[in-house]
Formats: structure tokens, C-alpha cells, sequence
């Protein structure tokens, strides 16, 4: 028996043409969604992430800009192009790639996106709105998890879910969306200090790896039949590493591969932010 493999590259096509025509549309009505991206420094790795969100932008129909700066740039500098993004007409919604470099001080520059610009989902005003159950942008990893989950008929309902994971992208907001009412899931949130993680992790009938540790999820810790998402991936000797070992497939009912798992579910939501952004602009 091997796992149904939740395929997020197909799916992100599948809502990609889902988005095409609402894009055409909202061209046509004179609301251009167009969605830019501020990117510091030269990480290979965040690089191709930006490459990718431009090409998915050209996929779908959207406009988009490229604000690349230079490794050393200043804080001032950055403000000003946030500045000059919350101004442009052009850009409806924008993200800034992290991780910054140190020098730079994260929060007042994320603080700094005007709220209606949020792409991410993870500006203070959009994350306090998902606490207070009122409409905002939605974090996109934790949205393209869900999403994912639907379209593959995994029950969301009054099931047990583990989160493996704390952080601000992922584990931290992710409870937050599956304890809604209209997911109505039930969620244990494990974190370093968490006592016995097998056993939060057996009882769960959905597990979300997002620790960013290679192969923390191992086989004799899934309950069969579970579905099991891998988020994270971290750079081992071996090369790319999720946080499920390749083991889990033989036990789990779900599992998302990594790559081609819960990332292009991310862009996808991204785009989709975008998009409703837009429509709520054209009213
Ligand atoms: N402001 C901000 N928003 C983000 O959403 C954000 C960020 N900063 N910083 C970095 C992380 C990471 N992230 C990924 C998204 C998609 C893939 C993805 O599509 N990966 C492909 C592989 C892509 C490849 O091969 O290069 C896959 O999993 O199949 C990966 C990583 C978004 N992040």
C-alpha cells in the first residue's frame, strides 16, 4: 500500500486556469491586478523563488514588478520603494521576500506594506484581522495546505490535526485557518517544547510538518491512512531535505511531496490574494 500523492504542481496548473479568465475580466473593467515583488540581495535561492512568481504572474495574465536591490542597500532606501509601491496604481499588491539580510530591521519594513497591498497575508493588520474572523488576504502557505486538502476529498471536519512547527509563515497562522468554523478541525500546535511528539503526531489523522528539520517525521510515527504534508526543506550534505522521511508514503493514506507538494500551492495562493484583492477593488 503506498499513499495518494497530493500533487500540488498539477493542482497550482489547476487553479492557475481557474484565474485566467477573472484576471481577463478584471482587465477589461480597467482593474489590472499587478503584483511586484521587493527582493534584497543575491541568495540564489530567493532568486528563484521571485523568478517563479514572475513567470506564474505571466501565466495567469497579471502584470508584474521587479524591485531588486542591491545586498547593502539602507533601511531608508527600502521604505522608499515601499513608499513609492504603496503609491503606484499599477501594483495592487506586493510582497518582500524574506529572510531579509540582518542588517536590515524586518519588522517596520513588513509593517510599512499598506494593508490593502498585503499579498502574503502575514502583515500585523491581515494576521489580526484572521483572529478576529474578518475578511483579509490569508497566509499563503497555510491557505495552498487547505486548498490541497480539499481538492484531494481529505476530510477537514472534526478531524485531529498535529502541526509540527511554530513558525510565523506556517505553523503559527495555520491553527488559526483549520479551527474556523467553516473548517471546524481540531489542532495541536508541537513545538521544540513539546513532551512526547510521537504521540501527538500518532493520534492525528492530518499531520503539517513545518519544523524545517530533515525527516523529523518518521513511519512508526503516523497513524495509517493519515494524511502528511511536508512544508519544510532544509539543505543537508545529501541535498534537499523535507521534514517527512520518504518512508512515511508506505504508511500514510496522503502524502505531499517536497518538491511539488505544499510550494506551488503557495505561489498559487499568492496569485489568488492577488486576484481577490483586485475584485474587491472593481467592487
Ligand atoms: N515574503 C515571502 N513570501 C513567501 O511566500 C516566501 C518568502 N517570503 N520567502 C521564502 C519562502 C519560501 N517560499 C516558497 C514558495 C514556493 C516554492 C516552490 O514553488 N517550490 C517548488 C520548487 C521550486 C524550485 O525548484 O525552485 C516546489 O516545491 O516544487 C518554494 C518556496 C515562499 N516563501
Amino acid at each position: 500500500m503506498s499513499a495518494t500523492i497530493l500533487d500540488g504542481k498539477a493542482t497550482k496548473d489547476a487553479i492557475f486556469d481557474e484565474l485566467r479568465p477573472r484576471v481577463a475580466k478584471l482587465v477589461e473593467q480597467g482593474h489590472a491586478p499587478g503584483l511586484a515583488t521587493v527582493l534584497v540581495g543575491d541568495d540564489p535561492g530567493s532568486q528563484s523563488y521571485v523568478r517563479a512568481k514572475h513567470n506564474d504572474c505571466a501565466k495567469v495574465g497579471i502584470k508584474s514588478i521587479r524591485k531588486d536591490l542591491p545586498a547593502d542597500v539602507s533601511q531608508a532606501d527600502v521604505e522608499a520603494v515601499l513608499d513609492e509601491l504603496n503609491a503606484d496604481p499599477a501594483c495592487t499588491g506586493y510582497i518582500v521576500q524574506l529572510p531579509l539580510p540582518k542588517h536590515l530591521d524586518a519588522g517596520p519594513l513588513l509593517e510599512r506594506i499598506a494593508p490593502e497591498k498585503d499579498a502574503d497575508g502575514l502583515h500585523p493588520i491581515s494576521l489580526g484581522r484572521l483572529v478576529l474572523g474578518e475578511e483579509a488576504p490569508l497566509p499563503c502557505t497555510p491557505r495552498g495546505i487547505i486548498e490541497l486538502l480539499r481538492r484531494y476529498d481529505v476530510p477537514l471536519n472534526g478531524a485531529q490535526v498535529a502541526v509540527v512547527g511554530r513558525g510565523i509563515t506556517v505553523g503559527r497562522p495555520i491553527g488559526l485557518l483549520l479551527t474556523r468554523r467553516s473548517e471546524n478541525a481540531t489542532v495541536t500546535l508541537c513545538h521544540t517544547g513539546t513532551r512526547d511528539l510521537a504521540e501527538e503526531v500518532r493520534r492525528a489523522d492530518i499531520v503539517i510538518a513545518a519544523a524545517g528539520k530533515p525527516h523529523l517525521i518518521t513511519a512508526d510515527m503516523v497513524k495509517p491512512g493519515a494524511a502528511v504534508l511536508d512544508v519544510g526543506v532544509s539543505r543537508t550534505d545529501a541535498g534537499l531535505a523535507g521534514d517527512v522521511h520518504p518512508d512515511v508514503v508506505e504508511v500514510a493514506g496522503f502524502v505531499s511531496p517536497n518538491p511539488g507538494g505544499v510550494g506551488p500551492m503557495t505561489r498559487a495562493m499568492l496569485l489568488s490574494n492577488v486576484v481577490e484583492a483586485a475584485e474587491r477593488n472593481a467592487g
